[in-house]
């Protein structure tokens, strides 16, 4: 039982929580959970905990993570060499195998487990179970200065979002269970394909069409050359940020994804950093405005 001191700071919380709650009670938010802000237990049982906490005020988390540093530790202790590519990794036969072992088994129940150790009622997924993510082999274009055209690159089997099962997430969500995706799609063919994590949240926000879309990461927000954290930009902003240089690897597809996702109806994308405990709570029930902010709104 609560003492009367902690029944007290529990109300105060509330009251200052209320408009948010308020404003999110019945909407889905989409936190994309990344491997490198998966870097102490410390920090995944927070994240844990803030999940459920969402979920106990009524708000609908979908989870759909990543896993990029926990598959490069496999492929490094498996010997088999990894590259990237536009921020996408080349992904052979083999390699597709680790990451759907790494992605689907040890990652995706481990977020699972620890869900519901903190009360809550996680189920995992991969992109083939009922078909929740169909997806085609991606065509990754580089431009090489000196080049007028740029070229066409094949990198394995690495997919892109063809359709989204929402069907299976309503069904989950209005169950109240907290759906926990790992980002393996399939193809018509049965073909397994690794699609970048940030691509899928981006687009199972836009198909579930999110009032957010959180991309935790392993870094302030989108940065410009001398460090400054930039937020509210317009598309042609990020497009001349991406013809310089300044946003590069693997900011590439996240900045990308949140692009696309506000365009296609997502309320608004944030790219949090999800190495500061209890980023998401942070972000959603405070004005704290930490990471870079993406709507759809032009900036005055
Ligand atoms: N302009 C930029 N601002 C911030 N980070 C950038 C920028 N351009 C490239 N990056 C890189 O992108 C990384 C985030 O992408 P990634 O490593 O794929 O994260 P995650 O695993 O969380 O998806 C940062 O750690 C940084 O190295
Ligand atoms: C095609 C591609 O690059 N797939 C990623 C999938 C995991 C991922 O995106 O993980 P993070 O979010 O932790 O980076 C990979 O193989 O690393």
């Amino acid at each position: 039982m609560l003492s009367r001191e902690a029944a007290a700071q529990v109300s105060r919380v509330l009251t200052e929580a209320l408009p948010y709650i308020q404003r999110f009670t019945g909407k889905t938010i989409v936190i994309k959970y990344g491997g490198n802000a998966m870097e102490s237990e410390e920090l995944k049982n927070s994240f844990a905990r803030d999940i459920v906490l969402m979920k106990t005020v009524g708000i609908n988390p979908v989870v759909v993570h990543g896993g990029g540093p926990q598959i490069g530790d496999l492929l490094k202790r498996l010997n088999i060499q990894s590259e990237f590519i536009e921020g996408m990794r080349v992904t052979d036969a083999k390699t597709m195998d680790v990451v759907e072992m790494v992605l689907g088994g040890s990652v995706n129940k481990d977020i699972v487990n620890l869900i519901n150790q903190a009360g809550g009622s996680a189920i995992g997924l991969t992109g083939k179970d009922a078909g929740l993510i169909k997806a085609r082999r991606l065509k990754v274009s580089r431009r090489t200065p000196g080049m007028d055209k740029p070229e066409i690159i094949d990198i394995g089997q690495v997919g892109e979002v063809e359709s989204v099962n929402i069907k299976l997430i309503n069904a989950l969500v209005s169950d109240d269970y907290i759906p926990v995706i790992a980002p393996i799609g399939v193809g018509s063919d049965g073909a397994s394909y690794n699609i970048n994590a940030d691509l899928v949240a981006g687009k199972v926000a836009e198909a579930l069409k999110a009032e957010k879309l959180m991309l935790l990461t392993n870094i302030a927000g989108l940065m410009d050359k001398e460090g400054k954290v930039l937020t509210g930009l317009t598309t042609s902003q990020v497009d001349a940020l991406i013809e310089d240089g300044t946003i590069y690897g693997g900011m590439l597809p996240k900045i990308r994804c949140a692009l696309d996702a506000v365009q296609g109806g997502v309320g608004s994308a944030i790219i949090v950093d999800g190495r500061v405990p209890n980023a998401v709570l942070l972000e959603v029930f405070t004005n704290a405005g930490v990471g870079t902010l993406i709507t759809n709104q032009q900036p005055e």
